[in-house]
């Protein structure tokens, strides 16, 4: 079944488009990630799917639920984890869990089997006595991605899950959404703009720039799209007599011309260095520096878009003329 629905969705803010008219799906069980750079608009199509905000066009359901019409049924599909921080910290986190579960109306019977189940899942039934302002980072956030399981969603929103984690914690914490998903069997849909993120945790990555979805597929899908390794080769001179040269041969995907030399893409780059080498070394032209590129999505991000997602959420609005990756 398919969790949520979405179909020509558009939002605006005066005149400034955040969400343009994306349709795409996201099936039950999924862990779907919406990666690409501050400002992209992944929290604002965040905030319609939630209710928060409404849709200045199209439509979007969550759960069967239409965000517009049935937003009491939406909310009851839902679990979300904001990017900012909403805990007591003066209060256990058997508490803070205690307070939601109140607020969702379960009964006494009912708060205390769940808030025992969700501290497990979340490796914290050892310290659920112990004030939350005494919890590190990575515990904090596993208390709040327990809390938005409490009433047992369809769907999990995590905006930004791992953001001011360090790297260990983040691995940590890719580990509890992913048994989350697993174990409670919930689809989860969260944003991201650390590419790692995207190609560990996500069985499927939508990349998002500028209000619209560049690509959707799996990550190894998106990743295989570029055709290969790309093989850069810094020459002396002329490269005339190489390209001519690798015209000729089947195993090249593509090259480009740079300022530098040249750029191959070919499949199992590694292996075709020595063929590199040697037809420069046929050509006469001589290598000064080989370089091997293995694609993954920050490559497919920066052939998309033609920046990287650094480039972007730094505001470097000049677009390179030939990418890496596009060449
Ligand atoms: N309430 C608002 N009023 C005006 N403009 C807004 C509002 N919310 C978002 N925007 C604009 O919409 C665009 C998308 O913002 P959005 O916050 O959705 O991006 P994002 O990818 O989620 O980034 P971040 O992770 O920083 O939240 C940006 O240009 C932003 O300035």
């Amino acid at each position: 079944m398919v969790a949520i629905a979405v179909d020509g969705l558009t939002r605006t803010f005066g005149d400034v488009t955040a969400v343009d008219d994306l349709s795409f799906t996201v099936e039950d069980g999924e862990i779907f990630g919406l990666l690409g750079p501050n400002g992209a608009g992944k929290s604002t199509l965040i905030n319609v799917l939630v209710t928060l905000l409404r849709p200045t066009a199209g439509t979007a359901t969550v759960d069967g639920h239409d965000v517009e019409s049935e937003t009491a049924a939406v909310r009851d599909s839902l679990g979300i984890v904001f990017q900012e921080p909403a805990l007591d910290e003066e209060l256990t986190g058997a508490e803070n869990l205690a307070f939601h579960a109140r607020l969702y109306g379960m009964d006494r019977r009912e708060r205390t089997e769940r808030i025992d189940e969700i501290l497990d899942l979340v490796g914290l039934a050892d310290e659920r006595d112990d004030p939350v302002g005494t919890y590190s980072g990575g515990m904090k956030r596993r208390l709040e991605i327990g809390r938005g399981l409490l009433h047992e969603p369809a769907v999990l929103f995590l905006d930004e899950p791992t953001v001011g984690l360090d790297a260990r914690t983040r691995r940590d914490t890719w580990e509890y959404i992913q048994r989350m998903n697993r174990e409670a069997g919930v689809t989860i849909v969260l944003t991201t703009h650390y590419i790692e993120e995207a190609e560990h945790l996500c069985d499927r990555v939508a990349v998002v720039d500028d209000g619209e979805i560049a690509a959707i597929d799996t990550p190894a899908a998106l990743t295989a799209s570029l055709g290969g390794d790309v093989v850069t080769l810094a020459v002396e001179g002329p490269t005339g007599a190489l390209t001519d040269r690798l015209d000729d041969q089947s195993w090249v995907t593509e090259y480009t011309r740079t300022d530098e030399g040249v750029t191959v893409t070919v499949e199992r780059g590694e292996a075709r260095i020595a063929d590199l080498v040697r037809l420069a070394d046929d050509a006469g032209v001589t290598i000064t520096s080989v370089d091997l590129r293995r694609p993954n999505l920050e490559t497919v991000f920066l052939s998309l878009t033609g920046a990287t997602i650094e480039e972007r959420e730094a505001g470097d609005a000049e677009r390179p003329v030939a990418t890496e990756a596009e060449r």
